[in-house]
């Protein structure tokens, strides 16, 4: 009989075991020799009082949001800054450094100056659509455009929009009459009333105009926002070289083509017409609005559009009577643009006034559909205060609830605007906001440096939130927004619009465009949710939204 034959294994195993020993020395020795490389760089050392979650080496924090979903991640965030118990919080995604700040002191620091005006990387994301437009572009462009944009949102400007808005509030009443009993989410409808109303006060064009492709640019615009979602919170498709692999970017490209062709032949349109109303020896209507304003360099725009917080949506021209401007009148703001474009002084070429039109596209859609949506669930929510609102819309319209509302009626919604901004509070559509500083920054809410480079984001949501300046900062109480208890609080506590220069130009355009589709349908139908505000599932990205959608049921008021 053979004897059994000695095994060689045990020399490939004790082979094995050693060169795996070696490999797990040789990655100790890496990830320290990293660890001390990476506690010697400047920014890190600078930033090291600031608190933070615990970091693993090579990925930071980025580890603690894998496999997470939107509202997850959302939670997360939310967690982290009350475990932190600070104002200021750090966090690296791999190497990079972001500094999250929660107070309005340190959001006045970096919104309120002039020099860290500049987005971070990003934003990126929005280029192929918006290119250098107004959201991203830097320095002497931004600066410039921004002031030959910011008269085209003065208050006679968005007067002549009311028919616009009235329009596409009947619309809104007529949808909402089908739904009647039925649960909806009624987002899809805001959004696509927002759409339509952009559609018509940005370029000039309808849903059934332009051989329907107003139709197919609308759909565009709302398929890019919810790409652009997707790429924000699925971390791997921001990564260009893979993205451009996958189905979403050929679907991208097919978007970005019909946007892109409609703003063009658009523009090319709206030029001919320019210059026919020049023939007939029309005044340039641009230049006379800049003549009678002035520019406010620290807001970023015309002193008559900027207070909307302090003195709401009044000013010098409230007086006038909105019919003076008739609907033969109205022009987009692209014609606008086209007449700063041969305005003196202004220097915009074709592609640049198609990047600030598909900017505005972009700006304005999701974020107004985002807050129309909230206030409407808020008030399903809260029936006491809805029967508030509908009290003051009886004491406007008194038995004449079908007529167009006017702009003069607008002004007489202080209660409705407080409610308004009250959800702008607890739920800002644009939840926060991220700058790259570049310089060294320090903060007032502690001894903290920002080192240049860094990317900061501004939380709206959780500033909003903040006990410091709220008394009892989750309750959604439209009376927070009583002139004296605005005057109590530091400007930057509330912030939905940003703020500083660099804040959002179309803020009171939002304002206005809201009041009338909320009147319009509240002064209809009675709005009921099923679920309460514990029950929300946020979403935080781009823009907040409920990862279970905005669900409401309508009764037709008698
Ligand atoms: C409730 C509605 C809206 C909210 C909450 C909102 C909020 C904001 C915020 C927070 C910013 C700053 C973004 C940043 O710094 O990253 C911004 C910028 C901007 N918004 Fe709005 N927005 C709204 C509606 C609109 C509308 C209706 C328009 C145009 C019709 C518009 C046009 C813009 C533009 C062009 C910018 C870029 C300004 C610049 O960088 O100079 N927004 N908006």
């Amino acid at each position: 009989m053979s004897q059994p034959q000695v095994q060689p294994l045990g020399v490939e195993g004790s082979t094995l075991t050693s060169s795996l020993v070696t490999s797990i020395l040789g990655v100790t020795v890496v990830l320290v020799l990293y660890h001390y490389w990476f506690q010697s760089l400047r920014y890190v050392r600078l930033t090291k009082n600031i608190p933070g979650p615990r970091t693993i080496p090579i990925l930071g924090n980025a580890y603690m949001a894998l496999g997470q979903s939107p509202s997850d991640v959302f939670k997360l965030a939310c967690r982290i800054y009350e475990e932190m118990k600070s104002d200021v919080i750090k966090a690296y995604l791999g190497p990079k450094l972001v500094i999250a700040i929660t107070s309005a002191e340190d959001a006045e620091v970096i919104l309120g100056s002039n020099v860290h005006l500049e987005k971070s990387p990003e934003y990126g994301l929005f280029e192929p659509w918006l290119g250098d437009g107004l959201l991203i572009s830097k320095g002497e462009k931004w600066r410039s455009h921004r002031k030959m944009i910011a008269p085209t949102f003065h208050t006679s400007i968005l007067k002549s929009f009311m028919p616009v808005f009235n329009k596409n509030a009947n619309q809104l009443v007529e949808a909402f009459r089908k739904e009647k009993g039925k649960e909806f989410d009624v987002h899809d409808y805001m959004s696509g009333a927002t759409v339509d109303t952009l559609l018509e006060t940005a370029m000039g064009v309808t849903k059934t105009s332009e051989d329907n492709t107003g139709f197919d640019y609308a759909m565009a615009v709302m398929s890019m926002c919810n790409i652009l979602h997707q790429r924000h919170y699925k971390i791997w498709l921001r990564f260009e070289p893979l993205f451009r692999f996958t189905k979403m970017s050929f679907q991208q490209g097919s978007l970005l083509n019909t946007i892109h062709t409609l703003t063009r032949r658009v523009i090319k349109r709206k030029k001919q017409n320019y210059f026919e109303r020049k023939s007939k020896g029309e005044s340039n209507q641009y230049q006379n609005v800049v003549d009678s304003g002035k520019f406010d360099e620290r807001h970023g725009l015309f002193e008559e559009t900027q207070n909307i917080m302090t003195n709401y949506l009044r000013d010098d021209l409230d007086e006038n009577d909105e019919n003076d401007v008739g609907e033969k009148k109205r022009l987009a703001f692209l014609d606008f643009m086209i007449e700063a474009s041969h305005s003196k002084g202004i220097q915009i070429s074709d592609e640049e006034i198609k990047q600030e039109v598909d900017t505005i596209m972009f700006e304005g859609h999701d974020t107004t559909a985002a807050a129309s949506s909230f206030i409407l669930c808020l008030l399903g929510i809260h029936e006491d205060i809805q029967k508030r609102v509908f009290e003051e819309l009886k004491e406007i319209f008194q038995d004449n609830m079908e007529r167009p509302i006017t702009f003069n009626d607008t002004l007489q919604m202080k209660y409705l605007e407080r409610v308004m901004m009250e959800s702008l509070r607890l739920y800002p559509p644009v939840p926060m906001i991220a700058r790259k500083v570049n310089e060294d920054v320090k903060l007032v809410s502690g001894d903290y440096t920002i080192p240049a480079g860094t990317s900061v984001v501004v939380t709206q949501y959780l500033i909003h939130r903040n006990p410091k300046h709220y008394d009892n900062p989750l309750k959604f109480d439209p009376d927070n927004f009583l002139p004296e208890r605005c005057q109590q609080r530091p400007y930057y506590a509330f912030i939905p619009f940003s703020a500083g220069p660099r804040s959002c130009v179309g803020r009171k355009y939002a304002m206005l465009k809201l009041k009338v589709l909320l009147a319009g349908v509240l002064r209809k139908f009675v709005i009921h949710s099923k679920t309460n505000e514990t029950d929300f599932k946020l979403q935080g990205d781009i823009i907040l939204k409920r990862e279970e959608g905005f669900k409401i049921t309508v009764s037709e008021r008698a």
